[in-house]
């Protein structure tokens, strides 16, 4: 636990704690000292030294860095989060000051349980886990992964109110296949290519089992940026078994799912309606087509038919049924078509005409002009997600869309954007970005005590977050609320999940709340100052 607040400890608080006359005189409120952070802030001449800086703050003194992002949550969240974090992790061997997490590598199997009772704190509620193997959409990275951890669990606490406290990032090394980073002098994980096999399973099934033993059954396991070979199989796998889920699989399905049911209000069709082409068929777009899916199938649409709506292209084309470049394997299976194999994503386009187009394989660049074009051509409003992280892989960017499409796409990307000035008009593009949704289900789940994460609760929180869009959202081009209002998406989110787990019998804490929004409300971290004064001070003297 960090208690500093610096020169915002009052007289008496560094008299009891004798610490007075180890900072200067001036008592700051930490609104003043605010001040100070923001004014170092813009000192900073690029993003990787705001983020350093911001790192730094977190250590020194956690309460003003979460004040910070929560009262600075627009500005802050490109440093914290994708996409300045990516640049973080490439460059972690040297932003690399003390280390923040829990590291476990394949070297400590068969100790994982004694390693976690190192972790200073015993009350933890929620763990962000990754192996490193797929970061954003920089691949392997390795130990330098930390920082999507703890990036992720920054949000929890500053969005999502989770005392940070409860939070625990976790890194499994297991070794990277990174050659860049096998030779780095700079490099902190283990230097030797990835377990695989029984081996590997072994290490993440101990794991499991630890963190369980340690931090009891409730605890929230959220599986991040593992690659999609693993990621799909620990699903399965432990989905029943533990309280967990896959953030890039079902918390991006959610937050996409949301952008499709506010887009229908710019477009007036149904779900139904549309035909999907996903550019890419892994963790991100297999879970968004299937919560797709299912959400045709709630409106009363068969799951033949919903997937027929849904076609995906991977990196050997168009997933058709016996195709030539290979089989169809895993999730893809449900989404292959009897229809030629087409390669190109362009002709992919122009053939199938869709209504919606979603990327998520972190090949930028890959909707070309003539692809937004033609979306511009096919529909009066054209709905185009470019998901994929950081901002350097992303598909389009937010001014090429609205340029091939004259204003009139429907536009989100994974990273942000800033808004865009075309014809007198200002388009202020969505962020398609799970942080919508993990925070805010992360809270229900700790506050209702659910024992395991079903999809039912991704596609609510869609709907929960897209009923938050306002018709001035909409006028503006935002599928999304704006980012200033995220601590209160996830209130929303966090409310409906217990309005439900407690309707259906999966909440384990009782008794049950009565006013389920002022009871999620009352979990709620806030980032002000303790009072470090006793009631009784001075003390009596006998
Ligand atoms: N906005 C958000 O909230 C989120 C964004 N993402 C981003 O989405 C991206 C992908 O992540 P994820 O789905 O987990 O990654 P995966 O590795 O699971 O999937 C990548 C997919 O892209 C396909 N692909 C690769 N190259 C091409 C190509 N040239 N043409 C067409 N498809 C191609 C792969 O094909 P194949 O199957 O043949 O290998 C695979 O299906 C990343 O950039 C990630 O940051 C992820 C999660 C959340
Ligand atoms: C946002 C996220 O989880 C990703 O890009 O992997
Ligand atoms: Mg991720």
């Amino acid at each position: 636990m960090n208690i500093f607040q610096g020169t915002a400890f009052t007289l008496e608080e560094r008299q009891i704690m004798g610490i007075q006359g180890l900072m200067p005189a001036a008592i700051l409120t930490q609104e003043e000292q605010m001040v100070r952070v923001m004014t170092n802030f813009y000192k900073r001449s690029n993003d990787l030294d705001r983020y350093i800086y911001l790192m730094a703050l977190q250590e020194r003194n956690e309460r003003l860095f979460y004040r910070v992002l929560c009262e600075h949550t627009e500005e802050m969240m490109p440093i914290v989060y994708t996409p300045t974090v990516g640049q973080a992790c490439q460059e972690y061997g040297v932003t690399f000051r003390k280390p923040r997490g829990l590291f476990l590598s394949i070297n400590d199997k068969g100790h994982l349980f004694e390693m976690m009772c190192n972790w200073p704190e015993q009350d933890v509620k929620a763990i962000v886990v990754t192996d490193g193997e797929r970061i954003l959409g920089l691949g392997d990275l390795g130990s330098y992964g930390m920082g999507i951890p703890v990036g992720k669990l920054s949000l929890y606490t500053a969005l999502g109110g989770i005392v940070p406290e409860q939070c625990l990032p976790i890194l499994l090394d297991v070794g990277t296949n990174n050659e860049k980073l096998l030779n780095d002098p700079l490099y902190i994980g283990l230097k030797r290519p990835r377990v695989k096999g029984q081996e590997y399973d072994d290490f993440v099934e101990e794991f499991m089992t630890s963190a369980v033993r340690k931090y009891g059954q409730n605890c929230l396991i959220q599986f991040e940026d593992f690659g999609n070979h693993n990621a799909f199989r620990f699903l399965e796998k432990y989905r029943d078994r533990y309280c967990t889920f896959n953030d890039d699989i079902q918390g991006t399905a959610s937050v996409a799912a949301a952008g499709v049911f506010a887009a229908l209000r710019i477009t007036g069709k149904k779900l139904s309606d549309n035909v999907f082409v996903f550019q890419g068929a892994g963790e991100a777009s297999i879970g968004i087509a299937q919560l797709i899916a299912l959400a045709m199938e709630e409106e009363g649409t068969s799951t033949e038919e919903a997937r027929s709506k849904i076609w995906m292209v991977d990196s050997r084309g168009l997933i058709v049924k016996n195709r030539p470049k290979g089989g169809v394997s895993g999730h893809k299976v449900d989404f292959a078509k009897d229809h030629e194999p087409v390669d190109k994503l362009e002709d992919v386009v122009s053939k199938l005409k869709p209504t919606v187009l979603i990327g998520a394989a972190a090949v930028p660049g890959a909707f070309t002009t003539k692809i937004l074009k033609e979306m511009g051509e096919f529909n009066k409003r054209p709905v185009i997600f470019a998901l994929s992280n950081p901002t350097s892989m992303s598909e389009c960017t937010a001014e090429q869309a609205y340029q091939a499409t004259e204003g009139r796409c429907v536009f989100a990307s994974g990273s942000p954007f800033s808004p865009v000035q075309l014809n007198g008009k200002l388009y202020h593009p969505g962020q398609g970005n799970n942080a919508y949704i993990f925070p805010g289900v992360a809270l229900g789940i700790i506050a209702c005590g659910v024992r395991h994460v079903e999809d039912k609760i991704f596609l609510h929180s869609a709907k929960a977050l897209a009923d938050m869009v306002t018709q001035e959202n909409l006028d503006e081009g935002r599928v999304y609320p704006p980012l200033n209002l995220i601590r209160e998406v996830s209130v929303q989110i966090a409310t409906k999940l217990a309005e439900d787990v407690y309707r259906e019998g999966l909440a384990t804490t009782y008794p049950e709340p009565a006013n389920k929004e002022e009871f999620i409300r009352s979990h709620i971290y806030e980032p002000d100052y303790e009072c470090f004064v006793p009631e009784t001070w001075p003390w009596p003297q006998n």
